[in-house]
């Protein structure tokens, strides 16, 4: 039997200190141009930070309707023999719809986000991956995105409902953990719920 090791936080896991993210989050307020890479969340981001081995390092581009990148999933993805690992895909696009955030100018993190895998998506196999703000009310971002393959099929679609949050948020993520509450069910939270025994 395996010994199960803790999860410490080491410094190369950890997020960043308090001084570092002042710097961090103005990231956030600056619009980048159209067509360049945007800076990734955060050099080890699972979804894109190129410091991180595991991650997918995205390369997010915005445009003139939102975001989009160009990715592949590889061996490290794989679910079913061939095929992304469907958290795999989850991750990459919950990141897509954070790269929105360049484009609003303000900081927001995933309250919820729902996703409907149409066909498989296979490794070693180029997408196109696209996302755009759906609307907005109030501190409630709607977003939306897609995964298309190079025959212009949409394999998956998502949706996102990201809320905006101040830059406490991130300085005291651990006071924030101990606040949370119990869960509420909300209309845009698809599916049937759980009967009681
Ligand atoms: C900026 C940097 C980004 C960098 C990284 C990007 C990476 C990709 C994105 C991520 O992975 S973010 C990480 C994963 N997400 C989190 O860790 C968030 C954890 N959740 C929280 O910290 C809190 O739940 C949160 C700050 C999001 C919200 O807490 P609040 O107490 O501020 O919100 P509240 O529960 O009062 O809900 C606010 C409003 O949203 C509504 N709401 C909440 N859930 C809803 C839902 N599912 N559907 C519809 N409405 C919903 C809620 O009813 C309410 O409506 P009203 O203002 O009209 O009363």
């Amino acid at each position: 039997m395996t010994e199960h090791t803790p999860n410490t936080n080491t410094p190369e896991t950890a997020g960043p200190e308090p001084f570092e993210a002042e710097d961090w989050i103005r990231t956030f307020a600056v619009a980048p141009p159209e067509h360049v890479d945007l800076p990734p969340h955060h050099p080890h981001c699972l979804g894109c930070g190129p410091a991180n081995p595991h991650g997918h390092q995205l390369r997010v581009r915005r445009d003139a309707h939102g975001v989009y990148a160009h990715h592949s999933f590889d061996s490290r993805h794989v679910g079913a023999p061939a095929i992304a690992h469907g958290g795999a895909v989850a991750t990459v696009l919950d990141d897509l719809f954070g790269f929105l955030l360049y484009t609003v100018g303000e900081l927001a993190v995933t309250r919820h986000l729902a996703i409907d895998y149409l066909a498989p998506v296979l490794l070693d196999t180029p997408y196109t991956l696209r996302s755009h703000i759906h609307s907005r009310a109030g501190r409630k971002l709607h977003l939306r995105a897609t995964i298309e393959n190079n025959h212009a099929h949409v394999v998956t679609t998502a949706t996102a409902l990201f809320l905006i949050v101040d830059i406490d948020h991130f300085l005291t993520p651990r006071h924030n953990a101990s606040a949370a509450t119990a869960p509420t069910t909300h209309e845009d939270q698809q599916g049937p719920q759980m009967d009681s025994p």
